[in-house]
């Protein structure tokens, strides 16, 4: 009887044991690194990760609410931050955030947020371990946790940027679809993150988690739930090498935001430093391209930190008999609304003209050459555009809106038709501190941002001409292929991915709206 017992206790026992492994945690493994993982298959694991803990190589959050503040509050907001930094350092983690938190987020409306999409993204990817990411990229499911980021700053990055399948940030409180400042209560962000895990635990049963010591709440709950456990010390981050853009899942074409500049408290302190300076100098060099001429304006202007370098030279002998009678069309890539002023510099000619689409009423008063706004009517800007032409050189941006990144989006092919022969240009500009493009800013500060910097850099380069497709095109095809040929060139010439994206991806994008400017 009693060896029945043992045998019947010794099951139980055995089946209880199964229970409990099969249904309760096992002690996970703690492992140090995470790159160990990278020789083993995780391509039925689901992997949680720490963002700011264990996939951004900076230990500062600072840079990431300063662009919040700046690009979405403005720049007194910016600025309190900036003065307020000594202080948050003095406070403990937590308590840092929350302030950052407040002062980034107090009164900035839901709807009009747009900085977790358009302008984040650039920063946080350039911030991205390729250590880590490599680690991701072998995972069947990826998790992103943050302890201290919202959710509005860290969605738009990690799902659409870094395809990352679930994201799970700091929730915010709105109040009459304003931010107040201050994210959910940690324990309900916890239980989401426990109910998420508890799932995916019951779901693939194999989780997998990479975090930092440093962060606490963390370290408790992925103890719970994950088989092993990976830590990244700072020591690891330092040695990592930065996720390069040729690896980024997709592409980063478009990104707004005034700032050029990523705002660490060392580059925050610079620029409210050039603050000053910046706005006399927009004013002064506004003066001189406006009022002097170019002969004595474009060595002043070079003298004050604008720079513009022409690589081969347009040498006007090179037209052809044929459109002597009418101006010559030069086809560019835009960069900024300058780029057309800048082929006016480089040729050293006034009387150059050209059309624009969503230029600010401002722009167009302050421009030193003639605008002229097109309706997006392709027979009226037609003929608009040959009727320039008989009146003199004429500088046309085919894509329709600005590109910051190495892209070139489809070239419209109405240009084509306009003119016999088409000098392309290809153009390329860079600056320090801030860009005088924007998408869902405001429009009439283009020119003065761009003037502000401290060195505004063009470089031109005027490539042979092509025919244009003004002869028979029965079948409407000709005038795609010279537009196409147009843009590849200029790729070429600037070693610029040419894509089919339009104005309206763009402002999708950046904006939320189609980019279709209002007739006024
Ligand atoms: O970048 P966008 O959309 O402001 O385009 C600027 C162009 O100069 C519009 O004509």
């Amino acid at each position: 009887m009693s060896a029945k017992i043992s045998i019947f206790q010794a099951l139980v026992f055995l089946f209880y044991r199964f229970i409990l492994r099969r249904y309760r945690n096992p002690k996970p493994k703690y492992q140090n690194g995470p790159s160990s993982l990278l020789q083993s298959d995780l391509s039925r694991h689901t992997l949680i990760f720490n963002v700011e803990g264990a996939l951004l190589k900076s230990d500062s959050l600072f840079p990431y609410f300063m662009l919040v503040a700046f690009e979405a509050g403005g720049v007194i907001r910016s600025f309190i931050l900036f003065i307020l930094y000594p202080l948050i350092s003095l406070m403990s983690h937590e308590m840092g955030v929350k302030v950052m938190v407040m002062v980034s987020f107090f009164g900035v409306k839901k709807e009009g947020f747009r900085a977790g999409r358009a302008v984040l993204p650039k920063y946080f990817l350039e911030d991205v371990g390729l250590e880590m990411f490599q680690v991701l990229k072998r995972g069947g499911k990826r998790i992103g946790v943050s302890d201290d980021l919202p959710q509005v700053m860290i969605e738009g990055f990690l799902r659409d940027y870094l395809e990352i399948d679930v994201v799970v940030g700091r929730k915010m409180k709105v109040v009459g679809g304003y931010y107040l400042g201050i994210m959910e209560d940690k324990t309900k962000h916890d239980l989401v993150f426990d109910e998420l895990v508890r799932k995916e635990r019951l779901n693939t049963g194999r989780v997998i988690g990479i975090t930092s010591f440093n962060t606490s709440l963390h370290r408790y709950l992925f103890s719970q739930f994950c088989q092993e456990i990976y830590f990244v010390k700072k020591l690891d981050k330092r040695s990592w090498q930065t996720l390069p853009r040729s690896q980024y899942p997709k592409p980063l074409v478009f990104h707004d935001g005034r700032l050029a500049i990523k705002p660490t408290l060392m580059n925050t302190l610079v620029l409210f430093m050039w603050g000053p300076f910046a706005a006399a100098a927009a004013a002064a060099r506004l003066f001189v391209s406006l009022c002097i001429p170019y002969s004595f304006s474009i060595p002043i202007l070079s003298f004050s930190g604008c720079r513009l370098t022409v690589t081969n030279d347009y040498v006007s002998s090179q037209k052809p008999k044929s459109s002597q009678r009418k101006g010559c069309l030069f086809v560019c890539n835009h960069r900024t609304l300058l780029d057309p002023l800048y082929v006016a510099f480089a040729l050293k000619k006034k009387n150059i003209k050209t059309v624009t689409y969503s230029l600010s009423r401002v722009s167009e008063i302050l421009a030193p050459i003639k605008t002229v706004r097109l309706t997006r009517d392709r027979v009226s800007d037609g003929q608009a555009m040959e009727k320039l032409l008989t009146e003199g050189d004429l500088v046309v941006c085919p894509e329709g809106t600005t590109c910051r990144e190495p892209y070139m989006l489809r070239f419209s092919p109405l240009f084509t038709e306009v003119s016999d022969i088409i000098v392309p240009v290809a153009m390329t500009s860079t600056v320090t501190f801030f860009y005088g493009t924007t998408a869902s800013g405001l429009k009439a500060f283009d020119p003065l941002f761009f003037l502000m910097d401290p060195y505004p850099t063009y470089t031109i380069q005027f490539l042979d001409p092509v025919s244009g497709a003004t002869c028979q095109d029965p079948d409407g095809k000709l005038k795609f292929e010279v537009a196409n040929h147009v843009q590849s060139e200029i790729g070429k010439a600037l070693d610029f991915e040419c894509t089919s994206l339009t104005r309206k991806d763009k402002y999708l994008i950046l904006a939320g709206n189609n980019g279709v400017v209002k007739k006024n």
